[in-house]
């Protein structure tokens, strides 16, 4: 079959157009130059920051029609923000009175300014064995949250240490696809209940609780009470990290959740584009107002390597993230490119991080791995130094 030109795709494209708009895609010029590679097309269409949640729909169905073209193996599309559109859309922006505990792990333990530490207080308390829980959360859905999480989680395990995943994303649960593990956990004593496992994490998900058009129907409290559950009704044992896998957002649940669990650190998941930049913001200032410290910023789908020829390619404006992360003073955690592997691999339930240990992407998501541990061990040195050595049971 002939290769598939841009043409061909921009052809197609021209029949998509958006809900309120006067022309379609192509024409209005939203579509982003368009790069063909081994019959997978990818490509970005410009939006308003503000429309991007509602314009989803409009990035399916361009996909979809991509997709439809006789030849085309698939198809990789990403919202962009307007940049003339939004010059000071940046909702939030860097406190100048914000506790710099993002930056290095000396998280200001001595000062009464960051007690999001180590609290001592009940309310919360850890989760006896788990050495720290972590949060993987990002401003908005689809940018890789999930994705990272779990190959976060299995990086940390290759770099020898015992993990678990939490996944805290009640309407969308994807641990149980992404680790392909099915089946109910089995209650041990009292109420608690044993986690799942494969590939040697721990895994917790509500996707192996209640159906999902049950969890659907929840509301907050609900959904903050199976979670706390999900947190200390489960019989975890000895983990070194326990990585929680944040629902989508920054809206009010996240924030309960991220006041309501113990985390030593959170790590915010950002694509390149503007976009998810202004939304990953959000994201920081969430935790920064609940004090929990910023180990640093991923930045996934980062750049684009061609499989037939290795070649890179910086297609979706590679390295925003990391210049975002300089100027607000965040640590840069490190990048993950956009491969069809990475796609693949969680659709299988292997991850790549296991599928392909010896990769250049596992050797990335291992090095953010020990990256995200070198923060928490640097906590730890610094709260047992400052703390008299009680010890809770
Ligand atoms: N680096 C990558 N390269 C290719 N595909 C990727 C990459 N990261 C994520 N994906 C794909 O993008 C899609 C969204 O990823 P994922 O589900 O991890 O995002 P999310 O932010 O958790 O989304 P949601 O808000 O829906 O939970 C998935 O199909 C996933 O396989």
């Amino acid at each position: 079959m002939a290769d598939v030109t841009k043409e061909q795709v921009l052809e197609k494209l021209k029949g998509v157009r958006g809900p309120d708009m006067d022309g379609n895609i192509v024409d209005m010029g939203l579509v982003s130059d368009v790069f063909i590679s081994d019959s997978k097309v990818y490509f970005s269409i410009t939006v308003p920051a503000e429309r991007a949640r509602e314009l989803d729909p409009l990035r399916a169905a361009a996909e979809r029609v991509v997709k439809e073209i006789p030849g085309v193996k698939g198809a990789m599309v990403a919202l962009t923000a307007d940049r003339k559109a939004t010059p000071s859309s940046a909702p939030v922006q860097r406190p100048a009175s914000a506790p710099s505990h993002a930056g290095h792990s000396h998280a200001g333990h001595t000062h009464a300014a960051a007690p999001g530490q180590r609290p001592a207080g009940p309310a919360k308390a850890g989760i006896p064995g788990v050495g720290a829980i972590i949060a993987v959360a990002s401003g908005k859905g689809g940018v890789g949250k999930s994705t990272t999480s779990v190959n976060l989680a299995l990086a940390l395990k290759a770099n020898g240490l015992r993990v678990g995943i939490l996944d805290a994303d009640i309407y969308g649960p994807s641990m149980p696809r992404l680790l392909k593990i099915s089946g109910r956990p089995q209650q041990i004593e009292g109420r608690m209940i044993r986690p799942m496992e494969n590939y040697g994490l721990k895994v917790m998900s509500m996707g192996f609780l209640v159906d999902e058009e049950v969890a659907m129907i929840w509301r907050g409290p609900m959904i903050q009470s199976a979670l706390l559950q999900m947190l200390r009704e489960v019989a975890w044992g000895d983990l070194d990290v326990l990585v929680v896998d944040m629902p989508p957002g920054t809206g009010d649940a996240q924030l309960t959740m991220a006041q309501q669990v113990p985390l030593a650190g959170a790590v915010i998941v950002s694509t390149p584009q503007d976009l998810a930049l202004i939304d990953a913001r959000k994201g920081l200032a969430m935790f920064r107002k609940v004090e929990v410290p910023v180990f640093g910023i991923v930045e996934n789908m980062s750049y684009f390597i061609a499989p037939d020829t290795g070649a890179r390619y910086d297609i979706f404006g590679h390295g925003g993230a990391r210049k975002e992360a300089e100027r607000i003073g965040v640590p840069f955690l490190g990048e993950v490119p956009l491969t069809i592997g990475i796609r693949e691999t969680s659709d299988a339930g292997t991850p790549v991080v296991v599928s392909e240990p010896d990769s250049e992407i596992t050797r990335a998501y291992r090095e953010i791995a020990r990256k995200v541990w070198d923060q928490i061990s640097a906590q730890k040195a610094d709260t047992s130094r400052a703390m008299p050595s009680i010890v809770f049971e």
